[in-house]
């Protein structure tokens, strides 16, 4: 059978953790063929607290990079990351319409952790009208879920499930509620949403800071999952387990960061 073929929209990482370098590494580890469409490049500053520094891409560079992707076969399935601009989230909702994309995975990036403003407001507003409604899934953590939702900050999973419901009437087929580490409590609990049913899925929480990296794993691992026939619970489900091997086999990348490491899983499952 062949290889699917699957896609990130995304902006570049270059420590490697997170962004297109985690759906690319992801995409492999689970044995699809991932292309990528960068949409900013990022760079840390080791001189300055590890600032980010924002590079953005031309809107037209994107859409060439997308011209080249789908100028062939159709792909099984797409995600996005940090878009940047709302030229390029409106760009994106284009191409969703134009090759009739099934399988569209939204991570709603709108900060690096730690950070507690998102970079661009009105882009937040441009997810909402322009992307949600053409998606399967949308993976925000507990601060996007807020943004998305119009609420206040999220503490309890009744907060999530309120969100959860808020975010499933702005038009997505599915919301994944990540609490993660900042939820309260031992536990690191993700909420699944269709509209009707709402599923939860656990994980001892790892008393570590080297997590960088993990939610953009978590939406490219359920991207490949969509990609090679799974339904969105189990790829949800197998996307838990794949980023908490992740997160547990973390590592310092220098005195600011520590990344995931996203071979973990199969190496712990292969081995
Ligand atoms: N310390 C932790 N222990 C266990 N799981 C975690 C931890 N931190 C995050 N996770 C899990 O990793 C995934 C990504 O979540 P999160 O790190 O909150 O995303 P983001 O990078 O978007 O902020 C979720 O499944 C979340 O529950
Ligand atoms: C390009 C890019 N995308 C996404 C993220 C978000 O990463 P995380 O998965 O840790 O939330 C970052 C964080 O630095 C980034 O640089």
């Amino acid at each position: 059978m062949a290889v699917k073929k699957v896609l990130t929209i995304a902006g570049s990482d270059s420590s490697g953790g997170a962004g297109l370098q985690a759906d690319i590494k992801t995409f492999e580890e689970y044995g699809t063929f991932g292309c990528t469409a960068i949409t900013n490049i990022v760079t840390m500053d080791p001189q300055n607290n590890w600032q980010h520094h924002m590079y953005p891409v031309d809107a037209e560079v994107v859409r060439e990079q997308l011209t080249t992707i789908f100028s062939g076969d159709p792909l099984s399935a797409m995600k996005t990351g940090m878009l940047g601009s709302i030229n390029i989230i409106r760009l994106v909702s284009k191409v969703i319409d134009q090759y009739k994309m099934k399988n569209v995975v939204v991570d709603p990036v709108m900060v690096c952790k730690g950070e507690d403003e998102p970079l661009h407001p009105e882009n937040v507003f441009a997810i909402c009208d322009h992307l949600l409604p053409k998606a399967t899934i949308v993976t925000p953590n507990l601060f996007e879920a807020a943004q998305l939702s119009d609420m206040q900050i999220l503490r309890t999973v009744v907060d999530m499930k309120e969100a959860a419901k808020k975010i499933v009437n702005l038009g997505v087929q599915y919301v994944v509620i990540k609490g993660g580490n900042r939820l309260e409590g031992n536990k690191a609990i993700d909420l699944l949403y269709d509209g009707s049913e709402f599923t939860f899925f656990e994980a001892e929480k790892i008393h570590t800071n080297y997590n960088h990296g993990a939610g953009c794993t978590f939406a490219a691992a359920i991207t490949a999952g969509l990609a090679k026939g799974l339904s969105v619970k189990d790829s949800v489900a197998k996307a838990k387990v794949f980023t908490t091997e992740g997160i547990k086999a973390g590592f310092a990348f220098n005195r600011f960061i520590g990344p995931v490491w996203h071979g973990a899983y199969n190496k712990s499952h292969l081995s």
